[in-house]
């Protein structure tokens, strides 16, 4: 079984203009409120791909409750932890000339929650796949990742990494089975500008160096570069289309390897997933479906 964690999830409330006017009243084309947070995302996915999967992590309020019943209206299945204070955030994702995003805090995640979440992932299996997504809420420490991996250890579980900064940094010396840095996070973790192929190359090598068996990075319009288990790098371009909302992309890029890892245990085959999956979800308004995904994959070598 494949578990995600979303430390900090969302209710997306999604907003089309023509033109964004700052300092001005803004009146919106369209607007949709879709269920949010990377991990969340990545178990949407996997769900519509055929592979199921949990999504944990913490609710709290009526947009927590929002939140629950949206995907339980999908079929897809969660096992939150309900907090007793605070909501869970609505970040604001504006679709105008370009796509720009208000991701707001979230609530203050306490001990006792932070310790039921502990309690729910000791229950994970050998062989489960645990996906670590996105960023960590307030009152909880940036090595929190790196810190629920320490209690798996041993245990053989697979670790999914799709965090930034320290929350992936304290996470790699847990090996990690796969991170999904994109280009701007790989560049924020080495402190350089990493302009061209061979410096996103050098990139992933020193995340293995320092951790993690296997490394996507995922460079949006530009396709991504996996370096696998063995040392082998595997490069591949995105198939073009209209962008319509690449929040979620490298969410479903995620969920699009696992289920291409789950089907046929080749990085190549998985990469190639990963890549029609997060495309596809560039080119929807909101996630990809199983079709979407599907057509995608066909076009790909
Ligand atoms: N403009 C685009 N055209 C085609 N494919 C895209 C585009 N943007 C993203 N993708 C696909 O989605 C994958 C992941 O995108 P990206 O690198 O933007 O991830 P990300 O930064 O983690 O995204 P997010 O945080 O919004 O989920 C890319 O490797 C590519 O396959
Ligand atoms: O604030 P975080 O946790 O870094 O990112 C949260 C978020 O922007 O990520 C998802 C897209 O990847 C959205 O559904 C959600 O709003």
């Amino acid at each position: 079984m494949i578990y995600t964690v979303t430390c900090n999830p969302a209710l997306d409330y999604v907003v089309a203009l023509d033109c964004l006017r700052v300092g001005a009243l803004n009146r919106a084309s369209a607007s949709e409120v879709q269920p949010g947070g990377k991990g969340i995302n990545v178990t949407t996915v996997l769900h519509r791909l055929g592979v199921e999967s949990t999504a944990l992590g913490f609710v709290g309020g009526f947009t927590g409750r929002a939140l629950e019943e949206a995907l339980a209206g999908q079929g897809i299945r969660t096992d939150f932890i309900v907090l007793t204070h605070g909501l869970t955030r609505i970040n604001i994702k504006i679709k105008a000339e370009k796509e720009s995003e208000i991701n707001d805090s979230g609530p203050v995640v306490d001990e006792g929650a932070w310790s039921a979440l502990e309690a729910r992932l000791l229950g994970l299996k050998r062989g489960d796949v645990l996906v670590l997504s996105g960023s960590a809420p307030s009152g909880v420490p940036s090595d929190c990742y790196g810190r629920l991996l320490a209690l798996l250890a041993g245990r053989g579980v697979e670790a999914v990494v799709d965090a930034s900064g320290p929350l992936l940094l304290e996470a790699l010396r847990y090996r990690p089975f796969l991170v999904k840095p994109n280009r701007q996070e790989l560049e924020e973790l080495m402190g350089e500008t990493l302009s061209d192929e061979a410096a996103l190359v050098r990139g992933a090598y020193w995340l293995r160096e320092k951790g993690a068996r296997s490394v996507l990075v995922s460079l949006a319009g530009e396709g991504s570069l996996l370096l696998d288990e063995a040392g082998g790098l595997h490069r591949r371009g995105a198939p073009r289309g209209t962008v319509r909302n690449s929040v979620g992309a490298g969410d479903a890029m995620v969920a699009g390897f696992l289920a291409g890892w789950q089907r046929t245990g080749d990085y190549d085959q998985a990469h190639r997933w990963g890549v029609a999956a997060g495309s596809a979800a560039a080119f929807s308004t909101g996630l990809p479906s199983a079709r979407d995904v599907a057509a995608l994959l066909a076009e790909l070598p």
